[in-house]
């Protein structure tokens, strides 16, 4: 891949600030169970931006050149609402990764496989958040994105071309169509979602997607305690159950966010997903 120098340079000096202040994570114990119970099992809290110390420069870059591209097409586009690389960085680059530490933590115990080679989709990724960071955070991996807006694909398709990324690919579409599409319908080891919609809703959307065996990923605000509650039943017709809600501290001004990871132990019934638009209408 051909990096231009001259942009690297400037990006990575306008992200000064952000650089200066890496706290580090510490692995924190874990206790693995499954839970039907009213409270929900809640880990220690990960300190965030761990990932991005152990990132190579040229992840680093990577993510650089994608922000860059994504500020770029920003002023012709809404595919944000941020509008500064250090803001960009604090809030999509550091809830993308802080989904990682926890997500190793479980998927270790519960996958009973190796965190290499994981098959993944960013259910509503948008302009690629926070599927993009993980493709460039975990190289191993096989990253889709799926977005059913036209022209945020075709911005990913450019994202993927300027960060030279060969583990990603993007697909257009609806979560309830590539849900019973056979190609699609249960064969993501893990599925992840943030900002798309609530929780009873994602769980229709993501777990249909995700194998017997994988994890439903949502990555949440600071007390998302009702949400998940709320979710309990939707989550549970889907096949699958909450394992654990795990805080992740935060040192940017956003604030803790909370990582939410359900376990898929039975195949989802074959009437879900419903029709598109059916589950934000009529949620379970
Ligand atoms: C608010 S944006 C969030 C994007 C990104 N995940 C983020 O955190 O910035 C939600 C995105 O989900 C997409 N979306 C919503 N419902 C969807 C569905 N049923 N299937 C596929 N994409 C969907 C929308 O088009 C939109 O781009």
């Amino acid at each position: 891949m051909l990096l231009s120098r001259s942009i690297i340079c400037n990006v990575q000096f306008s992200c000064g600030t952000y650089f200066k202040h890496l706290p580090t994570w510490k692995p924190s114990p874990f206790s693995p169970y499954r839970t039907t119970t009213q409270t929900f099992p809640t880990s220690t809290v990960f300190n965030t931006l761990s990932h991005f110390e152990t990132l190579t420069s040229r992840q680093k870059d990577q993510i650089h050149l994608y922000v860059d591209a994504l500020l770029q097409w920003n002023k012709r586009m809404n595919l944000t609402a941020v509008t500064e690389m250090n803001e960009v960085m604090e809030r999509h680059v550091e809830d993308s990764l802080a989904i990682l530490p926890p997500l190793r933590d479980r998927y270790r115990t519960h996958c009973k496989s190796l965190f290499d080679n994981v098959n993944l989709v960013d259910v509503g990724t948008g302009a690629g958040i926070p599927g993009m960071i993980l493709a460039i955070a975990c190289p191993d991996w096989d990253v889709t994105l799926l977005e059913s807006r036209n022209k945020r694909c075709v911005f990913l398709e450019h994202a993927i071309n300027v960060t030279g990324l060969s583990n990603a690919k993007v697909v257009r579409g609806r979560a309830e169509d590539l849900g019973q599409n056979p190609s699609f319908r249960e064969q993501f080891d893990i599925a992840v979602a943030r900002a798309v919609a609530e929780m009873r809703i994602l769980a229709e959307y993501c777990l249909p997607l995700v194998r017997v065996g994988g994890l439903f990923v949502a990555a949440k605000g600071h007390d998302p305690e009702v949400e998940v509650r709320n979710a309990e039943r939707a989550i549970q017709l889907m096949g699958a159950s909450v394992l654990q809600v795990c805080p992740v501290e935060s040192h940017s001004p956003y604030g803790q966010r909370t990582v939410i990871i359900c376990w898929k132990d039975l195949a989802t019934p074959r009437k879900y997903p419903r029709d598109p638009g059916t589950p934000a209408k009529e949620p379970l």
